[in-house]
């Protein structure tokens, strides 16, 4: 049994797995120009984050109605238990699905219509096929596209409104070099004014002067990435004072290039220096790993002990928008305690 954790940093449509991104195509009548599934697989050799970004947004093209947003969740959070996932924030796209003519209202209810399945706890033998399996809490927040206008940012949260009850937040991705924070103010204050809460993605390839302008402008609660703190000791300072957690994607670092190896990553010396950070999955179809593959591999690659492996989860539960159930919460922190590592 894989330690219990929460996964926080977790793009559904990176969940979309080559099989799923097939049978989605059959059955709403979608071209892919790639033979098959293992095609498409020699497809995922990346040199940094666009090259990335341009086969995940061409392979959306298959999702179009509720049912596929509601089976696109579904088979992740199935992985996601099984890898001990207890609580997922999930990030989605919706101006990669409006820009396609799929309403944000289809995206939203579809994949709600799954984690509202997953919700509640499961153990029957017949669902689970013999495995002790169990719910995962679960969070949606609405990521605007960096490379995409600060209108279009103002017009998507327009856009969700009639949604704000399935929303905890919003977040900010996609190309990040040459799109400071700073472009989204406006959309992250009136999202603010909404009560809604605030991450970004900064720091994956940007400077970390955008993780001080994610801070200070855009007022986020946690940093998205954030790997090129690094580089700046003030800043890293600042966000050791006031225990701004990272959500570090190893495996993605080394798929898009953001490292040289996983041997390279500086998860331990982050971890040394006080960071409250935790280990996460970020599009895991494309990069190689889910959660609990994550925690293994930092595990056998990075020479991290149980009580390191234990903080990263302890961080995981400490770090999760679950303010509106800190029973949960607490419940969640007893099974890391204690929890046995093999
Ligand atoms: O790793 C990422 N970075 C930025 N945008 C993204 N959108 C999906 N995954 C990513
Ligand atoms: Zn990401």
């Amino acid at each position: 049994m894989p330690v219990p954790k929460a996964e926080l940093h977790l793009h559904i449509e990176g969940t979309l797995e080559p099989e799923l991104a097939f049978a989605l195509a059959a059955r709403n009548g979608v071209d892919l120009p790639y033979a098959d599934t293992g095609a498409l697989r020699e497809a995922y050799r990346f040199q940094d984050l666009q090259s990335f970004l341009n086969l995940y947004y061409e392979l959306m093209a298959v999702l179009r109605t509720e049912r596929d947003f509601e089976d696109l969740a579904d088979a992740y959070l199935a992985r996601a238990a099984a890898q001990g996932v207890r609580h997922a924030e999930i990030f989605f796209d919706p101006q990669a699905h409006t820009a396609r003519g799929v309403a944000m209202g289809t995206v939203v209810e579809g994949l709600w219509r799954a984690l509202e399945r997953w919700g509640s706890p499961r153990s029957s033998e017949a669902e689970s096929g013999g495995e002790e399996t169990h719910g995962v809490s679960t969070r949606l927040i609405m990521c605007f596209l960096r490379d995409e206008s600060a209108e279009s940012a103002l017009a998507t949260l327009d856009a969700a409104k009639p949604h704000l009850h399935r929303i905890t937040g919003v977040g900010l991705d996609s190309a990040e070099v040459g799109h400071p924070p700073a472009k989204f103010r406006e959309v992250y204050e009136a999202a603010a004014a909404l009560g809604l809460r605030r991450v970004a993605h900064a720091g994956e390839e940007g400077p970390p002067e955008y993780v001080t302008e994610a801070l200070d402008v855009l007022g986020v609660e946690r940093v998205d990435h954030g790997l090129r703190c690094v580089e700046d000791p003030a800043l890293v300072a600042r966000l050791v004072r006031d225990r701004i957690p990272l959500t570090l994607c190893p495996l993605s670092n080394v798929r898009l290039r953001a490292v040289d190896t996983l041997a390279d990553h500086p998860l331990p010396e982050m971890l040394d220096a006080g960071l409250l950070c935790t280990v996460n999955s970020d599009d895991p179809a494309y990069f190689g790993g889910y959660a609990g593959d994550t925690f293994d591999a930092v595990r056998d690659t990075l020479g991290l002990g149980p009580e390191r492996l234990r903080e990263l989860a302890r961080n995981s539960f400490l770090a999760a928008f679950l303010d509106d159930d800190e029973e949960r919460r607490s419940r969640y922190l007893a099974e890391v305690e204690a929890y046995v590592f093999p």
